[in-house]
């Protein structure tokens, strides 16, 4: 598999604190690359970071064979780096649809530069914007909710919708920022059987950070894991399950809870 994302010596700081520590990590085409670490480790700030969302202080990142360090937020989602958030951040007062919409243009913060489909993002170039929304709409069993509004949905629903906005873009990186927070188990695994299949069906690399270690063991085919903004382990599940320094930092989350 050839590398899309290439994240070398990242560092982020908040004033004195280091929050992403030299961070360096390759994320090949098509795979599910979990990040994984105790409370604050740096998976949220990593996340920002790569979507240009959190400046950083030093390091860089090639994205599809381009240095994208000194891009902002627009600029890489233009490329194809999409992400959802740990809240979910739709506008509530608008419908399924519109949110949609909203996903086609880079600048989800400006609604009505979105509703001008001529100028829709689309990083694979894709021509036609409607159909690229019929096809979310129908892959995520979301047509029946189409003209719904947001605030009436379900928080399973609405995190579907915030996948379906990040896909309408066709992007090659989807980031999943704890996707299954708030979520029954049924969900959960609803979600689970989702995630396993977008690479395949929509060509994407996926990045998922996500608490329940369990489910990053099922879906992801390597996994980072970080703790107090540094990478301490890097591998499949298995390998990262039997790792001292892992479990080492799990356990000092519990002796700290
Ligand atoms: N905007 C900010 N300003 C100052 N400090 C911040 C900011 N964002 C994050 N931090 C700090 O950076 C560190 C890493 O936080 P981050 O949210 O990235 O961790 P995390 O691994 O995502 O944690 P969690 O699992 O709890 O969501 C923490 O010490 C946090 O308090």
């Amino acid at each position: 598999m050839s590398s899309l994302l290439t994240v070398e010596n990242v560092t982020v700081q908040f004033g004195g604190l280091v929050a992403v520590d030299k961070v360096s990590l390759t994320i090949a085409e098509g795979e599910i690359r979990g990040l994984i670490g105790p409370n604050g480790a740096g998976k949220t700030t990593l996340f920002n970071a790569i979507s240009g969302l959190a400046p950083t202080r030093s390091g860089r990142m090639i994205f599809a064979g381009a240095d994208v360090t000194a891009l902002g937020a627009p600029d890489r989602a233009a490329r194809g780096i999409r992400r959802t958030f740990q809240t979910v951040q739709l506008v509530q007062s608008m419908t399924v649809f519109e949110n949609l919409l909203l996903g086609l243009h880079s600048r989800a913060d400006n609604p009505l530069a979105a509703l001008f489909v001529g100028h829709a993002v689309n990083a694979r170039g894709a021509t036609d914007p409607m159909a690229t929304i019929t096809r979310v709409l129908d892959y995520l069993d979301l047509a029946p909710r189409v003209d719904h509004l947001v605030s009436t949905l379900s928080i399973a629903e609405q995190r579907y919708v915030e996948i379906g906005q990040a896909l309408v873009a066709s992007p090659r990186l989807l980031m999943l920022d704890e996707p299954t927070a708030g979520l029954s188990p049924a969900q959960v695994a609803r979600l689970d059987d989702l995630i396993a299949r977008l690479p395949a069906d929509w060509n994407v690399s996926i990045v998922l950070v996500e608490h329940v270690i369990p489910l990053v063991v099922k879906l992801c085919h390597r996994i980072t894991v970080l703790d107090r903004g540094r990478v301490i382990a890097e591998g499949t599940g298995e390998q990262i399950e039997n790792d001292p320094a892992v479990q080492e930092a799990y356990l000092g989350e519990r002796l700290n809870a």
